[in-house]
């Protein structure tokens, strides 16, 4: 079988992505959500016109130097002055209360004199003059916050203020993980002489664990075909929207993670991709659940869950693909090989701005080095090194 180019396999995968389904849910349970129905203001805000400062609110046109105006009454937030303001006459007002009729500008308190129940003033304020007016921060209908967005603290605030209690949001996948491989044994264990800490799924679980109604982590199958057959079909038989493998999936005699998979029904799309590290990534379908094959390599696993994955979990909330970085290099790389390479790399702060410092270590094994990367760098395939400062593309590898 021939190796699929990176863009092939990602389109395969979005072609099986069902259409985002919406639900709703309260303020407080908005945040991270991914906004499936626009956010549009039911009412005009402020709702009147307010007062920005504590002081006096007044017609502008009343205050001339020396005078003093009548202060007939008082406006506060929630208790406003019911009357009208007449010539010469002012009220007393706290922030967030509505103006009174009749006057047209509010002087803050500082720049008053009150004797009795008389005020005066040392400035000539201009007309709207420290006055929030109604409708200046949105009028009904407006759309605040568009849809395919993933909500953020401020924008939820936004919509409590347009006075919206609940959000349309897309309704996340069910995520099953599940490790293969006789040589695993969980963290805290005693290492026997062949054993190796799985820890595949301690990673793929956070990472995607943001996009998942619910992350379920099937913890360890052996390379046993019945014992995976009945992992595997007990697995399904839950119809996850997304079941998540690692390991067996190269051509090993041990490798049979594709075999079982097509045994209990699952119709393959693809497997192995031109890509170093995830070359034998495999993707196929059952139902409705979409099932990928990854590598059992650490770094492989990761990668193949930034590159294929995460953008496949976008897509099913209704969000548009990941905006890719473009950073100066901070060192030089090497020549590329045939197969596309999405280099390790640091993010580093410089004077001049961020940059991407590549990390040599390519073995797909290498966890040391994984742990340092927050970029990973695309190198074109069959691409030439590339000297310090040239703008490389990257992917940002904790961005949502
Ligand atoms: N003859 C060939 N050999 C290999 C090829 C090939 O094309 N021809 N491809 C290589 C590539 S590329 C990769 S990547 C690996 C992937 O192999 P598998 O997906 O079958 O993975 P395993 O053999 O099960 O494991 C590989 C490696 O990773 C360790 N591992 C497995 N699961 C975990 C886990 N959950 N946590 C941590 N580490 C794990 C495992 O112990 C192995 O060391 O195949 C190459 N071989
Ligand atoms: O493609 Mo494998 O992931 O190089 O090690």
């Amino acid at each position: 079988m021939s190796l699929l180019p990176v863009e092939e396999a990602i389109a395969a995968i979005l072609k099986r992505v069902p259409t985002p389904v919406g639900e709703t849910v309260s303020l407080d349970a908005a945040a991270g959500r991914v906004l499936l129905e626009p956010v549009k203001a039911r009412h005009d805000q402020p709702p009147f016109n307010a007062s920005a400062m504590d002081g006096y609110a007044v017609g502008a046109a009343d205050i001339m130097e020396g005078h003093s105006l009548k202060v007939v009454g008082t406006s506060q937030a929630g208790a406003s002055y019911a009357g009208r303001l007449g010539s010469q006459e002012a009220v007393r007002i706290f922030t967030g209360a509505p103006v009174p009729e009749g006057a047209d500008a509010v002087i803050m308190q500082e720049q008053a004199l009150l004797d009795g129940d008389q005020v005066s003033f040392s400035i000539e304020p201009l007309p709207g003059r420290n006055i929030r007016a109604l409708g200046n921060d949105f009028t009904t209908g407006q759309t605040l916050i568009e849809a395919g967005v993933r909500l953020t603290p401020m924008q939820i605030a936004v919509a409590a203020a347009a006075n919206t209690p609940t959000l349309t949001v897309a309704r996340r996948p069910r995520i099953a993980l599940l490790a293969t491989g006789d040589e695993l044994a969980l963290p805290g264990a005693a290492l026997g002489p062949d054993q190796i800490i799985a820890s595949n799924s301690f990673g793929l679980a956070p990472m995607l664990a943001p996009y998942a109604h619910t992350m379920t982590d099937h913890g360890i199958a052996r390379d046993d075909r019945e014992a995976l057959r009945d992992k595997l079909s007990a697995i399904l038989a839950d119809a996850p929207d997304v079941l998540i493998t690692t390991g067996g999936a190269s051509v090993g005699d041990h490798d049979i993670v594709q075999e079982i998979l097509v045994e209990l029904g699952v119709t393959l799309d693809f497997w192995r991709i031109n890509m170093r590290p995830g070359k034998p990534l495999m993707f196929g379908t059952i139902g409705k659940t979409l099932v990928f094959g990854l590598p059992g390599n650490p770094v492989s696993a990761m990668v193949t869950a930034i590159v294929f994955i995460k953008p496949a979990l976008r897509h099913w909330l209704g969000l548009t693909p990941q905006t890719p970085w473009h950073l100066p290099l901070a060192a030089a790389t090497p020549a590329n090989t045939a197969r596309r390479h999405f280099m390790r790399a640091q993010l580093q702060q410089t004077p001049n701005g961020p940059v991407a410092l590549p990390i040599s270590q390519t073995d797909s094994g290498h966890t040391s080095s994984m742990a340092l990367a927050d970029l990973l760098i695309v190198q074109p395939e069959q691409a030439p090194g590339q000297a310090a400062g040239t703008l490389v593309e990257t992917i940002v590898v904790d961005a949502f």
